[in-house]
């Protein structure tokens, strides 16, 4: 077992009649980590996570959670993989309690109840019946159903879907403390700061293929190589000053809209540009950053938006007093 990963998905393919909806997916989860997939609706993750847990067959390829086959050692797997799914509903009337007593029965070796409640902050609401609980409690009761038997993986699909920011960011901080506990975390997720917030690596998946995978700072870099830097000079800038900031490495473009610059370069182009007007004794008044994020990078990876990669925003656009000094 030296090595072995979490999860291995390997040339998966899956069609429904008249649509083909995973083509040759491979992608390995290393133990430990917490993984994301993320991708258009309709790109297959449910689809990719249903395979790797065995409630769906592929037609092609395999998927192997810890070296286990989820469709021929089922029962393995099951003691190794918690699985929490887009739609899983509990009766109404099923108390938090009745729930966990029920899961915890279907385990051989189930974790005691008593801290995990504590951790998820259920311990407060063990009679209340599940058609009363918040959308954030619902959330916490399906991660507790999902590691009462004590896994060492757990697939987590669309966690924060529906909940308020801060109940987000609660979850958040559980999935990091699920992962601090030893547990891999395979996570399914529409929120592009949710992966690049938690996740160690992310795979892109859109139209049934993975289209990048790669740490959530390397897909940021490999799509978008700028920063924008936008400030007032409480000083007009001298032509001198001007001419100093275009001519540095990582500017690519200087542009002066009425008395606001706007300057667009290398990632770390603030770095040159605050030198420079330090030396000046320039003060930078509204000085701000623009960085791409994780959801640039996907906008560019899955094609679903033109503009991600602009280099000026609408400033330049819509104004007549436009004066550019490019270096190029
Ligand atoms: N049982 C089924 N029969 C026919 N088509 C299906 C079936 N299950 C899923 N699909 C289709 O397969 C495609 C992939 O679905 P899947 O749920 O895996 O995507 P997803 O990436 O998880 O999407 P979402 O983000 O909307 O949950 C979708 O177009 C969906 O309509």
């Amino acid at each position: 077992m030296a090595n072995v990963e979490a999860v291995r998905v390997e040339g998966l393919s899956k069609s429904y009649p008249g649509r083909s909806v995973l083509r040759d997916v491979s992608f390995g989860v290393d133990v430990g980590e917490i993984f994301g997939l993320v991708g258009p609706n309709g790109a297959g993750k449910t689809t990719t996570v249903e395979c790797v847990s065995g409630l769906r067959r592929p037609d092609g390829g395999s998927a192997r959670v810890l070296g286990l086959d989820p469709r021929t050692q089922r029962d393995e797997v099951r003691r190794v993989l918690g699985v929490q799914l887009q739609q899983s509903a509990l009766p109404d009337k099923l108390r938090v309690a009745e729930a966990i007593e029920l899961y915890s029965a279907c385990h051989r070796a189930p974790v005691e109840p008593g801290p995990l409640l504590t951790r998820l902050g259920l311990d407060a609401h063990l009679r209340t019946p599940y058609a009363k609980l918040s959308g954030g409690l619902r959330q916490r009761l399906s991660i507790a159903l999902a590691l009462i038997g004590a896994p060492r993986v757990v697939i987590l699909d669309e966690l924060t879907t529906g909940l308020d920011p801060q109940a987000r960011r609660n979850t958040w901080s559980l999935v990091e403390e699920i992962r601090d506990a030893g547990v891999t975390v395979l996570l399914v997720t529409h929120f592009m700061e949710e992966a690049e917030r938690l996740c160690d690596r992310v795979a892109v998946l859109d139209g049934g293929r993975i289209v990048a995978l790669d740490t959530p700072q390397a897909l940021i870099e490999r799509v978008i190589r700028h920063q924008i830097v936008r400030f007032r000079p409480r000083t007009p800038l001298t032509p001198e000053m001007r001419a100093d900031l275009a001519a540095l490495p990582q500017v690519r473009e200087l542009t002066e809209i009425d008395d606001r610059i706007v300057i667009t370069g290398a990632p770390d182009v603030l770095t040159g540009v605050t030198a420079v007007l330090a030396r000046a004794g320039v003060i930078a008044e509204n000085l701000r950053v623009d960085s791409p994020d994780l959801d640039d990078a996907y906008l560019a990876l899955t094609d679903t938006d033109t503009d991600s990669n602009s280099e000026t925003g609408t400033d330049a656009a819509t104004d007549t007093d436009v004066r550019r000094v490019g270096r190029r």
